[in-house]
């Protein structure tokens, strides 16, 4: 029946209930878990998930590293949750916070046996979400059943996963002339994902020659930088510079990918900046919070530059990573066009800890 969900479809809606604070059940066919997620949590579902077993924590490595928590499966660590903890125990353990007034919230015990896959699953769940990345989980027996029961999402992660690893495939909705400081001939089009992720933009200036080399920016949505003209970083000018630069050229595509905060959405970077308040670099703050430094996908820019009938750019930045990733997927960089504006006292150390630790070019 073409009226049922498909796995695409549960995906979104489990995106939905993680964000609303709602379990979701994953399973491998033999065993299932039920997960929350932390952020989300309430203390009556904490109850009731006590009431069905043990409850665990899965945090990602690098907020393990943070809580000196022992991390048996790579690139996540399973705690065990005493029975005595309580919400806010379970919370600052997600949440960074208050790691330095609070630094030691062990000692942490660490599960090793048994198979880390479910809460992986789940945590990249919560992540693509944009909530922070942790998950309170059960074991769960009869899953068909209770899923059913409880009205809950069950996700096969057979089917599941492959599909959270891909990148969405993006279509044109709509597309209208923008006439715009920069450029009076500018138009603005909207590209929409299947998996009900967040919509992305493409600026067109002028009308670029499809069979030459188009002159290009990837712009990553930043609400502080380009609508508050924040000094903490370089947002606001690049995305002004390059707009003015293709305007000036009288050719040009800037894509506006709504990936906020490197890809960990604007909740999130808010809590790094609060953390970057504390003392701690843009990187690291990141850690902290249990991400990595950028949880971008520039697949993205690449699959809608070839939808517009571009294959080769005059690519405007400073990340060799967004060079990096539009040759492997196909888009060929002719030239590197250096976009360095807007420096300033508060933002020196940010773009210096880019150039140190993430290979940004000077
Ligand atoms: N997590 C996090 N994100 C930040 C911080 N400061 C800025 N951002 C985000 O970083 C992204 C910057 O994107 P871009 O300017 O496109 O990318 P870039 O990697 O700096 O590369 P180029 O500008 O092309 O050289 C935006 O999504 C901002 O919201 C920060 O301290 N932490
Ligand atoms: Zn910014």
């Amino acid at each position: 029946m073409s009226l049922m969900p498909t796995m695409l479809e549960r995906i979104a809606r489990a995106r939905m209930d993680l964000r609303m604070g709602l379990p979701v059940i994953l399973t491998t066919g033999e065993s299932a878990i039920l997960a929350i997620s932390v952020e989300s949590l309430s203390p009556e579902r904490l109850t009731d998930l006590r009431s069905l077993g043990p409850v665990t924590l899965a945090l990602t490595a690098r907020r393990a590293a943070t809580l000196k928590a022992r991390v048996y499966d790579n690139d996540i660590a399973r705690v065990t949750v005493p029975s005595d903890a309580g919400l806010a125990w379970v919370q600052a353990l997600a949440d960074p916070a208050d790691d330095l007034e609070t630094p030691m919230k062990g000692p942490l015990l660490s599960e090793r046996e048994g198979d880390a896959s479910l809460p992986r699953l789940a945590i990249a769940m919560v992540k693509s979400a944009r909530l922070l990345p942790a998950i309170a989980y059960v074991a769960l027996e009869n899953a068909g059943d209770f899923a059913l029961k409880h009205d809950l999402t069950l996700l096969p992660q057979s089917a599941a996963e492959p599909l959270l690893n891909t990148s969405s495939p993006l279509h044109p909705v709509a597309a209208a002339r923008l006439p715009m400081e920069a450029s009076e001939a500018g138009r603005l089009h909207i590209f929409r994902p299947e998996d009900g992720g967040e919509e992305h933009y493409a600026i067109e200036i002028g009308r670029p020659d499809r069979s030459q080399p188009v002159l290009a920016r990837l712009h990553s949505a930043c609400f502080t930088g380009d609508v508050l003209g924040s000094l903490k970083c370089d947002c606001g000018p690049q995305l002004r510079g390059a707009l003015s630069h293709m305007g000036q050229e009288g050719a040009g595509i800037l894509l506006y990918l709504n990936q906020e905060g490197r890809g960990i959405g604007l909740a999130n970077k808010m809590r790094a900046y609060s953390l970057q308040d504390q003392g701690f670099d843009t990187v690291e703050a990141n850690h902290r919070l249990g991400f990595e430094d950028d949880e971008r996908d520039f697949r993205l820019g690449a699959s809608i530059l070839r939808e517009l009938g571009f294959s080769s750019v005059r690519l405007m930045t400073n990340n060799p990573g967004k060079i990096a990733m539009m040759e492997k997927t196909g888009i060929s960089v002719v030239e590197r066009v250096p976009l360095k504006v807007g420096e300033n006292a508060f933002n020196r150390h940010y773009l210096a800890t880019k150039a140190a630790k993430s290979g940004h070019m000077l």
